[in-house]
């Protein structure tokens, strides 16, 4: 190849939602293939308020495949990142550019590096999925790149490999992954149930307990619980008490608020999920019921005084004025909600939460073709 055809750089920017499991994906039957014990169901959250985006780019001039995680260089070694790259370049099909004179065939794809520049618009490995969003943007984007023709379902099996809660973020609103029979994998793969549409006055609120990273990863807690539980299947409460850690009050607390408040209606309000860390996932029906769970949340669990409302509460804000809470002195003056008895006086837990999230079933993974949101610079392939 001559010099000059050495400067050609293609790139692809995309983005990808994060998703909240309501049935959890918890143990494997293979580390490898990453194939689990059980199907799960989870709800994608609106990219809008938490996603991850991905910019791949490909060229000739590149000598070996990079990434850049959140600003910094990151190394692909791990397995799990060779076999998502493995897989989608032995999907790769011709391309060609007529304009910018590229033309890429399937077998040379095979020896062309890529570069990668991935960024979580929220905190990585601190129990918000951040290994979902950034499998399933990773694997999107590079099936774009190199012109794979293969159907989300495929996308989602190699996206598994990854990691295995990031198949299910190849769609919007509900996905479910199969477990599936083969030992191959071929048939554990994501299929969505329905779209962002489907329930759309369902709201997301997330408690954020602590941003700081997990200490113990869902990976090696999964592999705890396999090996030494006899209970998995009552892996719910094997969470809880496992990993829950020093942030363990916090999610407490949240559980004995949400429990009072259903337990005073006629149908519960509220539905409430942890992942493999203390943030509490708080689910609520339509947007009445989530205003009046940040009524509460906002009454026992109070920033600090000198705390902004506009950095405690965000996401979809519009919920905090549906709960007629503008600024800090309206949180103040929350009265304790009903179900809470006169006789005690209602304890608060002021700090107690970093922040909380409000958000709502959102789309699928996008190709974004507004050049200002690439990561990687379109004539070098470097991070800008
Ligand atoms: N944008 C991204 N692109 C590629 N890989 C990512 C990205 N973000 C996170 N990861 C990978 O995921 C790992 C974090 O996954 P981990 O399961 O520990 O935490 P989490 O996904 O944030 O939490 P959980 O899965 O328990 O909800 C990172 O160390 C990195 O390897
Ligand atoms: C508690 C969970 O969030 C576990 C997620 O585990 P990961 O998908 O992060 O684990 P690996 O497959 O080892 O990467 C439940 C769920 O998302 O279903």
């Amino acid at each position: 190849m001559g010099e000059e055809s050495k400067k050609w750089v293609l790139t692809v920017t995309a983005q990808t939602p994060t998703n909240i499991a309501v049935i959890k994906y918890w143990g494997k039957r293979d580390e490898n293939l990453i194939l689990p014990i059980n199907d799960s169901i989870s709800v994608t959250l609106d990219p809008e308020h938490l996603c991850t985006t991905t910019s791949v780019a490909v060229s000739p001039s590149f000598d070996q495949d990079r990434m850049w995680l959140n600003g910094k260089e990151f190394s692909l070694a791990g397995g799990r990142y060779q076999r998502c790259l493995k897989e989608i370049r032995s999907r790769a099909c011709d391309y060609v550019d007529e304009k910018k004179g590229i033309k890429i065939t399937k077998k040379e794809w095979e020896n062309l590096h890529v570069h990668i520049a991935s960024y979580n618009n929220f905190p990585t490995a601190a129990g918000l999925a951040s290994s979902a969003a950034g499998f399933a943007c990773l694997v999107f984007a590079l099936a774009k790149l190199m012109n794979v023709k293969d159907d989300l379902g495929t996308l989602s099996s190699i996206a598994r490999q990854g990691s295995g809660s990031a198949c299910r973020s190849l769609y919007g609103g509900f996905a479910k992954w199969i477990m599936g029979k083969n030992d191959n994998g071929s048939d554990s793969i994501a299929v969505q149930l329905a779209d962002e549409k489907h329930w759309d006055d369902l709201v997301i609120v997330i408690a954020v307990v602590s941003s700081r990273q997990k200490e113990t990863s869902s990976t090696t807690g999964m592999r705890d619980s396999v090996e030494t539980s006899m209970l998995i299947q009552h892996r719910a409460k094997i969470v809880s008490v496992n990993y829950f850690g020093r942030n363990f009050l916090g999610g407490f607390w949240i559980i004995s608020c949400v429990e009072k408040w259903n337990r005073s209606e006629e149908s519960p309000q509220v539905a409430y999920t942890f992942d493999a860390g203390p943030n509490a996932v708080m689910i609520a029906r339509n947007r009445k019921a989530a205003a009046l769970l940040l009524q509460r949340l906002l009454f026992f669990f109070p920033p600090h005084s000198d705390a902004d409302l506009s950095s405690y509460v965000i996401g979809d804000k519009s919920i905090l004025q549906d709960a007629g809470v503008k600024d800090m002195k309206d949180v103040e003056a929350l009265p304790p909600p009903p179900e809470v008895s006169d006789k005690i006086p209602a304890q608060q837990y002021k700090g107690d939460v970093s922040y909380f999230i409000c958000t709502r079933p959102g789309k699928g993974p996008v190709v974004l073709c507004d050049e200002s949101k690439a990561l990687l610079n379109p004539e070098t392939g470097y991070p800008k």
